[in-house]
């Protein structure tokens, strides 16, 4: 089995999800989930949309003193006449700056005198403290890019600047088939059975990637069982994702299975522990819903649950990011001192780690995590050899790649 760099199975992953783009399609701005842009996102408004007051204070015109005349709230404007030189209106931040004021004056900035004249305590400043429409975001600006995650900030953007909907990309559907005989799905394990760990990782991690389960299977190590699965989902699905036989053993009929169905293996496998079987295909077959003409694909995950993990990172995240045009999964170089805490523990191969945060006080049992504990970005880092909590992957190179850096995961 030729083994790919995890970098170049990073990138294999990405083409392939690319090339299988996913429909567009309307949301509106509080519907849960991780959706990407279709298409840039624009300012339907002016923010503000009016010349507003930045300050509780009086909106003024000429140096003082001022009579008030009025007074204006955000929602109720001040309707009387255009001010004239001597005039204020008490007017409150957001409201409408009344015409004719040419500045607004914080209060505390003004005194009262016994006949209720108001007049400037102290020098004038520079500012006006008025907000010009348009001035924070400008009608028609650009806002987000096509494939920008609708994060929760770029959401109440959009909505701030008179939006209701925006087009995102379908969530890419993903069939799950968990494979393993020796499988119980409840409960702790009896002899000679084991826990599944890889139908919860993935009911979670793909929607966070930016899928949606459409179906959890449980096959045993059957080749008939998982080829008559992988048809019947294929059907119905974006992406494929099997768990387990991935290798070359008497039970790993994956790659078996995927030659009967005329199966493309894209990536056959990568050079990286754990995760070492790995492997992403192109099932043929009508699409589904990505919109290329294009089959679905095949991530398959190793059963070993930290190797899956691995292989969520290297091949599931970017081949699901690729469909909805997101750019944000890819691997970023530490800061230098994280770098040298990692490439400390460099072996013959590339290896991936996790490093999670650690909440609490307790020291960190090994030299990377004491390394990293001392602040170095902001939290205590715990370390462990297997990457299972995920909370951050690093992935390290081998240690005769002079120069490569080490890479975290950005997902
Ligand atoms: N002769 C060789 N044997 C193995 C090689 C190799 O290169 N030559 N590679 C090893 C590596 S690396 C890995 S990783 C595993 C991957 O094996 P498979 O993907 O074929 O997975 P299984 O054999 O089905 O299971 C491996 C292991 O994981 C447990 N498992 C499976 N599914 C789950 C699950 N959903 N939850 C928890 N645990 C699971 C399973 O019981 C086995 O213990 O192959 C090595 N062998
Ligand atoms: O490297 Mo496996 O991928 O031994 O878990």
């Amino acid at each position: 089995m030729p083994l790919i760099a995890p970098l170049d199975a990073h990138r294999l992953a990405a083409d392939a999800g690319r090339t299988r783009p996913m429909p567009a399609r309307t949301a509106g701005l509080r519907e849960p989930g991780r959706l990407h842009l279709a298409a840039p996102l624009h300012a339907l408004a002016d923010v503000p949309a009016y010349r507003s007051a930045a300050m509780d204070g009086y909106a003024v015109r000429g140096p003082g003193p001022w009579q008030v005349r009025g007074a204006a709230r955000p929602g109720s404007p001040y309707t009387g006449t255009a001010l004239e030189p001597g005039d204020a209106v008490r007017i409150a931040t957001g409201a409408v700056v009344p015409p004719g004021a040419d500045r607004v004056v914080p209060w505390e900035r003004t005194g009262t005198g016994p006949d209720g004249t108001i007049f400037p305590a102290m020098e004038p400043e520079n500012r006006l403290h008025i907000r010009e429409p348009g001035e924070t975001h400008r009608r028609g600006a650009l806002l987000a890019s096509a494939g920008a995650e609708l994060s929760p900030a770029l959401r109440s953007l959009a909505a701030w600047t008179g939006h209701d909907q925006v087009q995102v990309r379908v969530q890419p559907r993903v069939a799950v088939i968990v494979t393993g005989s020796e499988l119980d799905t409840a409960g702790a394990p009896a002899a000679g059975r084991v826990r599944d760990a890889l139908g919860p990782l993935l009911s979670v991690l793909v929607p966070e990637l930016g899928g949606q389960v459409v179906s959890e299977d449980y096959v045993p190590d059957d080749p008939g069982a998982l080829g008559e699965a992988l048809r019947a989902r294929a059907a119905d699905a974006d992406v494929v994702v099997t768990t387990g036989m991935a290798s070359h053993g008497e039970a790993d009929h994956l790659r078996g299975v995927l030659a009967d169905l005329g199966g493309q293996v894209l990536v056959p496998g990568v050079d990286i522990r754990p995760g070492k079987p790995q492997l992403l295909a192109a099932l043929r077959g009508q699409p589904v819903l990505a919109g290329s003409g294009r089959g679905p694909l095949l991530v398959g995950l190793p059963g070993n649950p930290g190797a899956a993990m691995a292989a969520c990172a290297l091949l599931l995240a970017p081949v699901l990011a690729g469909m909805v045009g997101s750019a944000r999964c890819r691997w970023v170089r530490l800061m230098p001192e994280e770098d040298r805490a990692f490439a400390g523990r460099a072996g013959r191969r590339w290896q991936l780690v996790s490093a999670g945060r650690n909440s609490s006080d307790e020291a960190p049992d090994s030299p990377a995590g004491a390394a990293l504990a001392d602040g170095l970005i902001g939290t205590q880092l715990e370390y462990r050899g297997w990457p299972l909590d995920g909370d951050e992957l690093v992935l390290i190179p081998p240690r005769d790649a002079p120069g490569m850096p080490c890479l975290r995961w950005i997902r």
